[in-house]
């Protein structure tokens, strides 16, 4: 089989789509062929072709991430990578990570980021888990400690129209301190809160709910018990500017008539777990959200802020982007860092892959050594890495993109 790569032409975005359909299973309509086009950017996504068949591709969207301490920066967003079912296993997705990771290397986004559909996907080409989210089930009425102020705002059921530019105002406001959060343009705005038929799930339409210092975004699944009526309700999006605002949020949810149980998925360390007097009756699992690669190790590295001082030289491996490999001295001075490449001795050894994994601050270095992903050479500099890596919340994405 003759592979051959290269990026895609607009007129190439009905047959990418065709793939990404056939890739996930999906019924392809091909009355929806135009859904998603605004979302691929045609010259950063790359296709594999068997002869003139497309067979397979993955995009990059241009977009920023919040980094700890160092606000929105450039991310590669690695989006839709896909080889059609009968491609599979022969090297077709080898092949794009191979062009999106050369293309990035020349000029692109230091850090790339992606959800993996599988999570033993992506670690061979340099990703480490970089984030987490947890699931969580709480039941209707329950009680909040008594020290809980819900503000004195009132809280609106809102149409689509009022709810979505004050969405976007608190959104902007929070997403320069949240790290793992991503600018989002009108179409990423649409795509997360689409709300045909078909993306419902079998739930509601969406529900907006504002409050002047935030928000939230809810389905509904109707559940008539004989013992009364026990719905779901799935929050999809929550933010909040203050404390007060999340309460109150968090209170006319949890309080709605007809519900049984509010689910939803969020920041692993998200305060409503902290808010409920009975922390236990909040079911919660977690699961690998943010996988992350840092395509340019001196200059991702220097891009975020740190915790505490450090001075450490790293040996880094890196087998699909040679280019990183090396040593690399990391000095932090007031939260500021520097990356320079050097031939001193090495403190600590690691792979690309763990590296990306502690970049957001959600995976510690020393956790990753405990799991043989990362080697002290100098006693004391791991745990002087590794304190300095942390941020001062858990990374989180709230959109699946
Ligand atoms: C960011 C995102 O878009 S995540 C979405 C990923 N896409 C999907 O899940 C859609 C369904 N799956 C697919 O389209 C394909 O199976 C893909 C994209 C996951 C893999 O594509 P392939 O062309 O089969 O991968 P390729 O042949 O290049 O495999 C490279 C290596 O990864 C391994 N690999 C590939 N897929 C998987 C997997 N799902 N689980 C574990 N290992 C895998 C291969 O075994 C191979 O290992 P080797 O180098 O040791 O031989």
């Amino acid at each position: 089989m003759a592979l051959t790569l290269r990026t895609l032409t607009p007129d190439d975005l009905h047959d990418f789509q065709r793939v990404v359909d056939a890739a996930f299973l999906n019924d392809v309509r091909e009355d929806r062929l135009d859904r998603y086009g605004d979302l691929f950017e045609p010259g950063r996504t790359h296709a594999v072709f068997d002869g003139d068949e497309m067979v397979g591709g993955g995009g990059v969207q241009t977009r920023e991430m919040t980094v700890p301490g160092g606000g929105p920066q450039p991310v590669a967003a690695v989006t839709s990578v896909v080889v059609k079912p009968d491609h599979r296993r022969r090297g077709v997705l080898t092949r794009v990570m191979r062009g999106q990771l050369d293309d990035l290397r020349d000029g692109g986004e230091a850090v790339a980021a992606l959800w993996a559909s599988e999570a033993a996907i992506y670690g061979r080409f340099g990703y480490g888990l970089a984030a987490e989210f947890a699931r969580l089930s709480v039941p209707k009425n329950a009680a909040f400690h008594p020290g809980v102020s819900l503000g004195g705002a009132r809280v609106r059921e809102v149409p689509r129209d009022e709810a979505m530019p004050h969405m976007r105002d608190v959104y902007e406001a929070l997403r320069p301190s949240r790290t793992g959060w991503l600018s989002r343009n009108d179409a990423q705005w649409g795509h997360h809160f689409a709300d045909e038929e078909h993306d419902r799930g079998g739930l509601s339409a969406y529900k907006y709910v504002k409050h002047p210092e935030g928000y939230a975004v809810y389905r509904v699944k109707q559940d008539w018990q004989e013992r009364g009526p026990r719905g779901e309700l799935h929050v999809r999006e929550i933010a909040a500017l203050t404390p007060e605002a999340y309460a109150a949020l968090y209170r006319h949810l949890l309080d709605m008539d007809l519900i049984g149980e509010l689910k939803f998925f969020t920041a692993s360390d998200d305060p409503v777990l902290h808010l409920l007097a009975d922390v236990r009756l909040a079911l919660r699992s977690r699961s690998d959200s943010l996988w992350v690669r840092l395509v340019d190790v001196d200059r991702a590295l220097a891009q975020r802020r740190y915790g505490s001082d450090v001075d450490v030289v790293l040996a880094v491996s890196d087998g699909f982007c040679p280019w990183n490999a090396g040593r690399v001295r990391l000095t932090v001075k007031g939260g500021e860092a520097t990356a320079q490449r050097v031939d001193d001795d090495p403190d600590v050894e690691l792979d690309v892959q763990a590296l990306g994994a502690a970049y957001l601050g959600g995976t510690r270095l020393t956790s990753l050594a405990r799991a043989q992903r990362v080697r002290e050479i100098t006693p004391g500099s791991l745990n002087a890495l590794s304190h300095a890596f942390l941020g001062d919340h858990e990374p989180h994405c709230p959109e699946v993109f």
